[in-house]
């Protein structure tokens, strides 16, 4: 098991969104959707050290949703979560072949809406409250560019959701952390990650925001604090009425 400690800055900002979103509360029961890729290996880890020092107690568990129906290799992740005794389990379910018999138009969210269906399921099958996952401020970000170019509408994904079909809370404790920040920290402390490719991968709407945010990095280098900004203040006053069609 790592014994090196996340670097107490990148804590502390795992530690402000928690807070400022009212994310946990006592004796709540945290389940880490875990694909095994760096934001939520490392989320996973942040979590755990997390809870051994706060005030509000809570606790982690830790779940794989194995898309390809059986044959992905997670013992990485059974191995890390054992280290740290952190209960494991892992859901096979065929996502991919569904998606190839359906001919499915959008494979992406298809994947993700799954995923979390088959998450939020975990969640309650096994008493828990919440359910976290691994997206971070370039995710919110992009998907709040996204929404702007594609459908008019300046917003993004929020910190905290109270999902009612579930009953599930959800949770994204990175928000204020960018990718850059999570690979370093992921690199320090060599943690494992799963290698998985998936078969569908295109150049994603996903791929071409993040392209644009990094042409605009250059010219602007606060654009991602400022959209997050944004995405906090949207001022009532700044909006235009609705005059009619142009
Ligand atoms: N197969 C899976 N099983 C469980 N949780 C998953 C799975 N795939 C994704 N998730 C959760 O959903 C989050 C967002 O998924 P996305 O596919 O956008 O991954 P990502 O941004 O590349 O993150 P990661 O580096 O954790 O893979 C992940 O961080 C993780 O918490």
């Amino acid at each position: 098991m790592t014994t090196a400690k996340i670097h107490r800055k990148i804590r502390g900002k795992i530690g402000k969104a928690i807070f400022n979103y009212k994310m946990i509360s006592k004796d709540d029961h945290i389940v880490v959707g875990l694909s095994g890729g760096k934001d939520s290996v490392f989320l996973l880890i942040a979590l755990d050290e997390i809870r051994r020092w706060s005030p509000v107690p809570f606790s982690l568990s830790a779940c794989s949703v194995d898309i390809t129906g059986g044959s992905w290799d997670t013992s990485a992740m059974e191995d890390l979560c054992a280290d740290r005794e952190i209960p494991y389990r892992v859901v096979p379910h065929p996502v991919e072949e569904i998606i190839r018999i359906r001919d499915e138009r959008s494979p992406c969210s298809f994947c993700a809406n799954m995923r979390r269906g088959i998450l939020n399921s975990t969640v309650k099958e096994t008493g828990g409250t919440t359910l976290a996952l691994g997206h971070n401020l370039d995710d919110a970000v992009e998907t709040a560019l996204m929404n702007l170019l594609r459908t008019g509408r300046f917003r993004s994904f929020q910190p905290t959701a109270w999902q009612s079909n579930s009953q599930v809370r959800l949770i994204r404790p990175m928000v204020y952390l960018s990718e850059k920040a999570i690979l370093t920290e992921v690199e320090r402390l060599n943690l494992p990650l799963l290698k998985y490719t998936c078969p569908f991968s295109l150049e994603t709407e996903r791929t071409r925001a993040k392209g644009l945010v990094k042409e605009l990095s250059k010219k602007f280098p606060d654009v991602k604090q400022n959209i997050l900004h944004a995405l906090k203040c949207i001022d009532t006053k700044d909006r235009w009425g609705e005059e009619g069609s142009p």
